[in-house]
């Protein structure tokens, strides 16, 4: 009975997980929930021996390392190359078209927190890591874990990575930069900065309070696991429950990119996460391939900065936030 219980509650909570933070359309309430995560808590607690890593309850952190470990990436995790405006797009653009003529584009908003692998163990959570310096990162699985969206079991069997951006809501950094502020602790600068020393924090419980969220956008085997383009990467990964981005468009050509990026610049603002520019990605993985890579960043995407925003602006954030 208990241990069935256990089991049904556990299968009860990470479906509404996933359809509060991965699909933001919670079906239960919040009291609801809570209820659940008792019961669980409760019943894990006169059987600890009946915990397992992907319990729901290993969400709430708890966890207090000493010291970090170092994670060596299996491929390394590239930056991007830079483009500021729409003349430096054409020439990207033109570059790639000298050999593939009919290319097309896959345009993401540039989510500006900081990466992250996951790697997965026959479909449960085995590590997640920074990015460090492309080779080498920092085992941060412990707050990993807290953030709600990210799922700790995928329906794959074997090894699956999968990377994407950490980062912190606006409305979990404003209500952060508050609640320093009524302590009189000094205040992060921007979301970005607060989501790395958030994840850098060596206590769990107190990653797990800052409202983390993150967005998937790489799959380093996708070609392996029969997608042939870039788009169906990111359709493959969130039927597996990971978090993609809603705004991610398929260009047909570069026209077509930079309308979106006008558009997104109109209504960077208004989004709850901030970005700081589009990153442009040829779709076809063979034609990624083939194109390879220079020294560290791909010759087949680029990121497109929006122009440093009004330092008055910023400055009005931070002392109006
Ligand atoms: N900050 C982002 O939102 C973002 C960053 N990077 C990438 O892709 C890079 C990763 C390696 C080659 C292309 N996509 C993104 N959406």
């Amino acid at each position: 009975m208990t241990f069935e219980r256990l089991e049904e509650i556990k299968k009860l909570l990470n479906e509404y997980n996933y359809q509060y933070y991965v699909l933001d359309n919670p079906t239960v309430s919040d009291q609801e929930y809570d209820r659940l995560m008792q019961e669980l808590q409760s019943i894990e607690m006169a059987h600890p021996e009946w915990i397992t890593a992907d319990s729901p309850s290993q969400r709430v952190g708890g966890q207090v390392l000493d010291s970090f470990t170092k994670v060596t990436h299996q491929r390394m995790m590239l930056s991007l190359g830079n483009i500021f405006n729409e003349d430096e797009l054409r020439e990207f653009d033109d570059r790639i078209r000298e050999t593939y003529p009919n290319v097309e584009y896959v345009c993401e908003l540039k989510i500006d927190g900081l990466a992250v692998s996951l790697v997965y163990a026959d479909g449960h959570l085995d590590y997640g890591a920074t990015r460090g310096d492309g080779t080498v990162g920092e085992d941060i699985t412990h707050n990993v874990k807290t953030i709600k969206s990210i799922p700790l079991t995928i329906d794959y069997d074997g090894d699956f990575e999968v990377r994407g951006e950490i980062y912190m809501p606006k409305k979990s950094f404003n209500e952060l930069n508050r609640q320093r502020e009524e302590a009189g602790e000094a205040l992060f600068a921007n979301p970005r900065n607060a989501a790395a020393g958030s994840v850098r924090q060596l206590d769990s419980t107190i990653a797990a309070k800052r409202g983390l969220d993150a967005f998937l956008y790489m799959v380093p085997t996708a070609a392996e696991v029969g997608c042939t383009t870039h788009k169906e990467a990111l359709d493959y990964i969130k039927k597996l429950g990971f978090k993609t981005n809603p705004m991610t468009r398929v260009c047909q050509n570069i026209q077509e990119v930079w309308a979106f990026i006008l558009e997104m610049t109109e209504k960077r603002q208004t989004l709850p996460y901030e970005i700081d520019g589009i990153v442009i990605k040829v779709n076809n993985l063979e034609y990624q391939e083939r194109l390879g890579y220079t020294a560290k960043v791909p010759k087949w995407a680029i990121a497109y900065k929006f122009p440093a925003e009004e330092v008055v602006t910023k400055l009005k954030d931070i002392i109006f936030t």
